[in-house]
């Protein structure tokens, strides 16, 4: 029997169910009953309406029924879950309300005359929905990512107030080119920084033991032996080292032999050069930000540290044949980089306020008034103390006594001028120059300000570099006068070590910015006060781990155009078109229904 059209109930073995959408209508439906070739009822329906199921959803629903009614008899579904699976398929892509009618029709004849009835037709099928399946399992499982094993590095800074431990962790399978290096914790090392130990050098090794540790616990046991271990020292030990060699070489055997008492890999302590201090913080904030890698603009690094300080940018005014000393090139993620970068020994602000106090204490008077400490601040202090650094030691007044009495007078504008003094404006053998007669281009771009800059400037309550400038000032002088008692009673919590020197640090770091640097009233509101970027603490230790082991590479690394879950979903849809056009394809072998339907 030819493909029949019912029209009114089948008066042969007919099946009726009405499946409805949300919003259900009665409406009289169409049904076009189509023969089947594997003995089984091949089932088609069409609505009253030519627009009631979009020709996506007609497509996917006859697809679905002719590739369910294909199945063997093994494989078959029932009637009713055909039409089901194939009705949620075209009511997923039909807007309007649909009411279908089924209708099971035995129709044995057609077995011989439709071709959909050959096992090779049946085979070809069931092999093309195999080799889909197949390939959409295997772009699954062969771009699954694995689960996550890390790497890590720790890097101790020794700086001259202190010393502090990081650890560094990043993906194990990317350390070569596109993972990100994290920092996973820090511990701050108790006690002063290990320059202070040159006359009890073991010590500076054993104040270690506790954050190395500390970091046995973070890294896991498996990766201790593969952990670079590494320790750079600043400012403190350039200027011991300056001071008494010797004394820095024993600080040092002492501290690596600590430190070879570790699991890690230890990669050996040195001194790191201004110059390193200052480019590896730029390369910190630039990596942190992400600016490398994308090819943005970059952000200058402004490092404050307790015996000198960072200025580090890339200015277009700047190719190194202008005073060269001060010129690092580097090529990063295929970028090249021409920074301009400036260590000041002796202007971190520890052994800025030493110079600013012997300025002050010129006259080797018992009394020592002074203007960057709260009024009512009073305390003894010892000649030979103020002085014990090379920054100042040439500078100490002859028949001084041995101590003078600090006075705090809280005057911002005369705490200013002091800490002028320090600077040298006179020379300038460049075509600029900041002070010292340094040579320094003209500022370009962002700033990172961090270390000791943000600790006062956070303190201070001023890291919000869009208020005026004058203003800024104005608050500082407001708190540079208030009394001293004041102050200790509003912050119990602070160190008075440092609580009793934020006047004075807040104003050494104006000045250092707009008269040392020339930061105008504008290109001020361009710093940005940092403490960490994404977790990971702005200072110099994370550079010099990335260029130590290599991490950031010179060429821009081969990224695949898709990520994970971008290439899956492009092959799953692929794969899912390809058998739809698999099926449009077979289009002749397609049983022929009757070309006019007739109402049920
Ligand atoms: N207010 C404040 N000052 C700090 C803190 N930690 C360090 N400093 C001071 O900030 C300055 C810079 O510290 P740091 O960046 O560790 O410099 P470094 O010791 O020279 O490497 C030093 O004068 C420290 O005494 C802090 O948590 N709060």
């Amino acid at each position: 029997m030819p493909n029949s059209v019912l029209k009114g109930r089948s008066t042969r073995k007919t099946h009726t169910q009405t499946q409805t959408h949300k919003h259900t209508h009665k409406h009289d439906s169409i049904i076009t009953v189509c023969p089947v070739m594997t003995g089984k009822p091949l089932l088609s329906f069409s609505h009253h309406s030519a627009t009631s199921l979009g020709p996506l959803s007609r497509l996917l629903s006859t697809s679905t029924l002719f590739f369910l009614s294909s199945l063997p008899h093994s494989l078959s579904l029932s009637p009713s879950f055909s039409l089901s699976l194939s009705l949620s398929l075209s009511l997923c892509f039909s807007r309007s309300p649909v009411s279908v009618k089924f209708i099971e029709v035995d129709n044995r004849e057609m077995k011989e005359k439709n071709p959909w009835q050959t096992p090779v037709t049946i085979i070809i099928t069931v092999i093309g929905v195999i080799a889909i399946v197949a390939l959409v399992t295997v772009a699954v499982l062969q771009n699954k990512p694995l689960p996550q094993k890390y790497k890590y590095g720790i890097v101790l800074d020794a700086g001259s107030s202190h010393t502090a431990l990081y650890i560094y962790e990043w993906p194990a399978e990317k350390d070569n080119n596109t993972g990100r290096v994290e920092q996973k914790h820090s511990c701050k090392v108790k006690g002063p920084g290990i320059s202070s130990y040159a006359s009890a050098p073991v010590k500076a090794g054993e104040s270690l033991r506790v954050c190395m540790e500390e970091a046995k616990q973070w890294v896991p046991g498996k990766r201790h032996h593969q952990t670079p271990l590494y320790l750079g020292a600043t400012a403190g030990m350039r200027l011991l080292n300056m001071e008494n060699s010797s004394a820095s070489d024993k600080v040092f055997q002492a501290v690596e032999g600590a430190l070879q008492k570790f699991p890690f890999s230890y990669q050996g302590a040195r001194i790191l050069s201004g110059q390193d201090e200052g480019a590896f913080g730029w390369v910190t904030v630039n990596y942190l930000d992400e600016r490398l890698k994308q090819g943005l603009e970059t952000r200058g690094a402004l490092d404050l540290g307790g015996a000198s300080t960072q200025i580090s940018f890339v200015s277009d005014n700047y190719d190194g044949s202008e005073s060269p000393s001060n010129s690092v090139t580097f090529r990063l993620y295929g970028n090249d980089y021409n920074l301009y970068t400036h260590s000041f020994l002796c202007y971190g602000k520890d052994q800025a306020l030493r110079m600013t106090q012997a300025h002050q204490s010129q006259a080797g008077l018992a009394t020592v008034l002074d203007p960057c400490f709260h009024p009512g601040y009073t305390a003894t202090k010892n000649y030979s103390v103020l002085y014990d650094s090379p920054c100042v030691s040439d500078r100490k007044p002859k028949g001084a006594p041995d101590t003078f009495t600090h006075i705090g007078i809280g005057d911002f504008l005369q705490c200013q001028a002091a800490v002028k003094s320090v600077f040298n404006f006179t020379s300038c053998k460049y075509s600029r120059c900041s002070f010292n007669g340094v040579f320094q281009p003209l500022l370009q771009g962002p700033y990172g300000a961090f270390s000791a800059y943000y600790f006062v400037m956070n303190f201070l309550n001023l890291t919000d570099t869009s208020v005026p400038l004058e203003d800024v000032k104005e608050k500082l002088k407001r708190y540079c006068a208030t009394n001293w008692d004041q102050i200790t009673q509003q912050h119990p919590g602070v160190k008075l070590k440092y609580l009793a020197e934020y006047c004075f640090s807040g104003t050494y770091i104006l000045t250092l910015l707009t008269e040392g640097y020339n930061f105008t009233s504008e290109s001020y509101s361009d710093i940005k006060f940092i403490e960490k970027i994404k977790g990971s603490d702005a200072g110099w230790t994370l550079g010099y781990m990335l260029n130590l082991t290599n991490m950031i590479p010179a060429e821009a690394p081969d990224t695949p155009p898709l990520p994970h879950v971008g290439y899956v979903s492009i092959v799953s849809v692929i794969a899912v078109l390809l058998f739809i056009l698999f099926i449009v394809s077979l289009r002749p072998l397609w049983p022929r229904c009757s070309k006019q339907p007739q109402i049920v």
